[in-house]
């Protein structure tokens, strides 16, 4: 901007308006003060236009001529200036057009107005420029800022009521609000005055102001004045009414003073519907928002508790005589038995339910109120609710209260059946605050049935419900001392601690079905992790029993294949026994000796040169006796030493050489069975004494081939050496034991041995066994099947297992010993 122009704009303008560019940021009110002063020290807010150049000059003459006459004003001026120029330097130093690194600026000790406002010229025209320029931009970035910050500071204004009201939850609290009536007339008529002062900014204040010099604050969760009205006071009600909805159980009580309008609030009047009505209109309201989610059913109950005792005030019997007991329920909530509890299912049906039930209360009237209660009216909203989704269930009550009213007896001047009423009622209120005052003071001990009324409340009071207390209060200065204590309680009451918050009420019925199903299920999961244990155990066991069957397979497949070796070499034998026995027949039947008589004659018993026929028989040989030379036995048995063998033991007598066979009966599962054994030396070789007692056994040896072999070929079997009868057990096995080719005890000479001398094995005859090799005849127990005597068990059948059993061995026979079954010669 050029000189002449500023100069002649600010002549031309009068209002340069500087006052608002004395208001900067970081400057104090002094300055601005000071700012607007130096602008306009005679009280014009609008600085004079700063003068031309010329008019500097003469001005500059004029200011020096006259300096005296300056003076104060100069002096006034200094700190004009000083601010002036503390002005001018916040804002200097900003380039080219600073002025700050003005020398004639800095030559100035003591600007005075003219003198600044000449120097400045046009450079203040351009800092107003820029100043605005800098509020204009400063604006523009504050305002979004200023925004943010207004709706941050708003929204955590929300955020710490909403936290506040969450900590009151959590702590339990019971939430009290006040409220008071206005003035009656009558009062006004008597001159009453008000003792109650409540400031409307103050939600939860009030103050009592019994008289001048006496005030006393009390705090609550609400304060209502005489001009608020049913609709505010449920405004305030509605979030705790809406717990009911989500499963809490809610009580909601009006105390106070007779006369200080508890019906009033909690009944209301047809045209100003109280709490109770507009709480079930709020039920149904929520109800049918949440239908398409939630199903509800209500029912409502409606009792009064008159001295102490319950009647049910929607009994249509109205009988006086019905007894209502409370009892504790299984889950510990109280309960009336007996008490009729209606279904609503409209509003309608809601205010008929309540409209009857005040009807049937009990009312009279006293000198504090003309229509006083005279019992406490409970009615009880019983809500149901079956989630559509999910089926969860939920059962809550709501308990709405009137209280019967507190009054001094020699107030309300009662007397008679009125007097009995309050006595009952003072009493039961003053039970109500002995509860209140354990739960305050957290007694173990809640003396909850020192009165029907706090019996029925239990739950509601120190119980896991969300209650709500109106203390109703009279603003009257007639009432003063009533009020006061009223709030004193009401003030009691609000410090109680519920202990955890509210907790949502489950359907007892569903509860229990879900406590059912939890057991069960606790029960199966029980049950099924033991299985599961079982089950790996089975697992493990069939694993290792899988093993040893796959070890018992190959064994019994190796034990198969060695059965079958041994099956054909005893065809190949029989087959060569056959072929021998053919032979032998032949060449006895060519070189038969002529027939001679004998003179033997047949034993005792019946006799026979043949062989026995094979099956299972038992034989009983009696064994030829040793004779002497006269025939005359002597002992076969150990003799004494010094005896002589041949001394005769008895009178001589003629016998039979041939044996006598007697014939035992038979015993089933027994078989015999014969092997090829080989000649005494070997065998005597192969036994030893301690496994001579073992049975002898001939593995898989047909049964026919019995016979082929004859019982002659047996020595040393209880046959040919043992006149008892077969002992198959091992005591017996000691007479098995045989010396063939010597003189054993149990065998006979071989010279006298008759015709079973002549019975030579086929072996012998043909000359296939080696010398003095012998079939041997053994007794075995049981008879096996052959897949039961091919099991690897048995152990002779596996190569392996027999290699370790063997105790001998004779050319191809082995005598093995199987200790767990029996010895064995294959
Ligand atoms: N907030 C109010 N606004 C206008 N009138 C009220 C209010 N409160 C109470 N009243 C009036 O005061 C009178 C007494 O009220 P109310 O019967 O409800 O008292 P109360 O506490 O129930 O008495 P009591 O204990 O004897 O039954 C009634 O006529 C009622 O209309």
């Amino acid at each position: 901007m050029e000189p002449d122009r500023v100069a002649a704009g600010a002549s031309s303008s009068p209002q340069p308006s500087p006052a608002p560019a004395m208001f900067l940021p970081g400057q104090t009110r002094d300055h601005e003060r000071g700012a607007v002063d130096c602008a306009d020290p005679g009280g014009d807010l609008n600085p004079a236009p700063p003068p031309s150049p010329q008019q500097a000059t003469v001005e500059d003459a004029a200011v020096g001529g006259d300096v005296e006459q300056e003076e104060p004003k100069k002096e006034a001026m200094a700190g004009v200036g000083e601010a002036l120029r503390s002005f001018m330097e916040e804002f200097g130093d900003q380039g080219e057009d600073s002025i700050i690194l003005s020398p004639r600026l800095q030559e100035i000790c003591t600007p005075d107005r003219p003198t600044a406002l000449r120097f400045l010229g046009k450079k203040y025209n351009n800092l107003m420029e820029r100043y605005k320029k800098q509020v204009v931009k400063c604006s523009e970035e504050c305002d979004p800022r200023y925004n943010g910050l207004k709706k941050k500071y708003t929204d955590e204004c929300a955020e710490r009521r909403r936290l506040y009201n969450e900590l009151i939850e959590l702590r339990g609290n019971i939430r009290v609000f006040c409220r008071c009536r206005p003035l009656s007339s009558n009062e006004l008529a008597r001159g009453c005055s008000s003792v109650v002062e409540i400031d409307s900014s103050q939600e939860t204040e009030l103050q009592f102001v019994p008289n001048e010099k006496e005030r006393k604050p009390f705090k609550f969760d609400h304060v209502f004045g005489p001009e608020d009205d049913q609709e505010a006071v449920f405004s305030e009600t509605v979030p705790v009414v809406g717990s009911v909805m989500d499963g809490f159980n809610v009580c909601i009580f009006a105390y106070g003073q007779t006369g200080t309008g508890k019906t009033f609030t909690m009944e209301g009047v047809p045209e100003n519907r109280g709490v109770n009505y507009r709480a079930l209109e709020e039920l149904f309201r929520i109800s049918e928002k949440r239908s398409a989610s939630v199903a509800y059913t209500f029912s409502v109950s409606i009792l009064e508790v008159y001295n102490e005792k319950i009647r049910d005030l929607l009994d249509e019997s109205n009988d006086q005589s019905k007894r209502l007991d409370i009892k504790q329920n299984a889950d510990g909530t109280q309960e009336v038995h007996g008490l009729v509890e209606a279904p609503i299912y409209n509003i309608d049906g809601v205010w008929e339910k309540l409209k009857f039930g005040a009807q049937n209360r009990s009312v009279g009237s006293t000198n504090a109120n003309e229509l006083s209660s005279r019992s406490h009216s409970l009615v009880r909203v019983t809500v149901r609710s079956e989630h559509l989704v999910t089926y969860q269930r939920s059962r809550s009550h709501m308990w709405l209260v009137d209280l019967a009213g507190s009054e001094r007896i020699a107030k309300t001047g009662v007397e008679g059946d009125r007097l009995k009423e309050s006595q009952f009622i003072n009493k039961s209120l003053s039970a109500l605050g002995d509860v209140i005052s354990a739960l305050a003071s957290k007694n173990s001990h809640i003396p909850y049935r020192n009165s029907k009324l706090t019996h029925l409340l239990q739950s509601s009071l120190g119980g896991d419900c969300k209650t709500l207390m109106f203390v109703q209060i009279s603003p009257s200065s007639m009432d003063s001392g009533e009020t006061l204590s009223s709030l004193n309680f009401a003030s009691r009451v609000r410090a109680v601690e519920h202990g955890p918050a509210a907790r949502k009420q489950a359907d007892p019925a569903g509860s229990l079905k879900l406590k059912q199903m939890t057991e069960k299920l606790q029960h199966e999961e029980k049950e099924n992790a033991q299985l599961n244990q079982s089950l790996q155990l089975m697992q493990l066991k069939y694993a290792s029993r899988e093993n040893v069957f796959r070890t018992l397979n190959e064994k019994v497949k190796d034990a198969e294949q060695a059965c079958r070796n041994y099956q054909q070499r005893i065809r190949e034998l029989e087959n060569e026994l056959g072929n021998e026995k053919r032979a032998s027949r032949d060449s006895a039947r060519s070189s038969r000796p002529p027939l001679v008589p004998t003179r033997q004659r047949q034993p005792q018993g019946r006799t026979n040169s043949f062989a026995p026929p094979s099956g299972p028989s038992r034989w009983r040989l009696k064994a030829p006796a040793k004779h002497n030379k006269e025939n005359i036995p002597v002992a076969m048995n150990k003799p004494n030493a010094g005896d002589d063998p041949n001394k005769p033991v008895g009178r001589a007598r003629r016998v039979s050489l041939a044996p006598v066979i007697r014939q035992i009966p038979i015993q089933p599962k027994r078989r015999s069975s014969m092997a090829v054994l080989p000649s005494v030396r070997e065998h005597l070789s192969v036994l030893n004494d301690k496994k001579a007692g073992s049975r002898l056994s001939q593995a898989n040896m047909a049964r026919g081939s019995l016979g082929a072999f004859g019982l002659n070929l047996v020595p040393g079997t209880p046959l040919a050496g043992h006149g008892g009868p077969v002992d198959a057990t091992p005591d017996g096995a000691k007479f098995r034991r045989f010396d063939f080719g010597s003189s054993s005890k149990f065998t006979s000479p071989a010279p006298n041995v008759g015709m079973w001398n002549k019975m030579v094995t086929p072996q012998q005859k043909l000359g296939m066994a080696p010398a003095g090799a012998k079939l041997c005849f053994s007794i075995q127990k049981r008879v096996t099947p052959p897949h039961v005597r091919a099991k690897p068990g048995l152990g002779i059948f596996d190569p392996a297992l027999r290699e370790n059993m063997v105790v001998g061995r004779a050319g191809n026979a082995l005598r093995v010993l199987n200790p767990k079954r029996r010895q064995s010669v294959i």
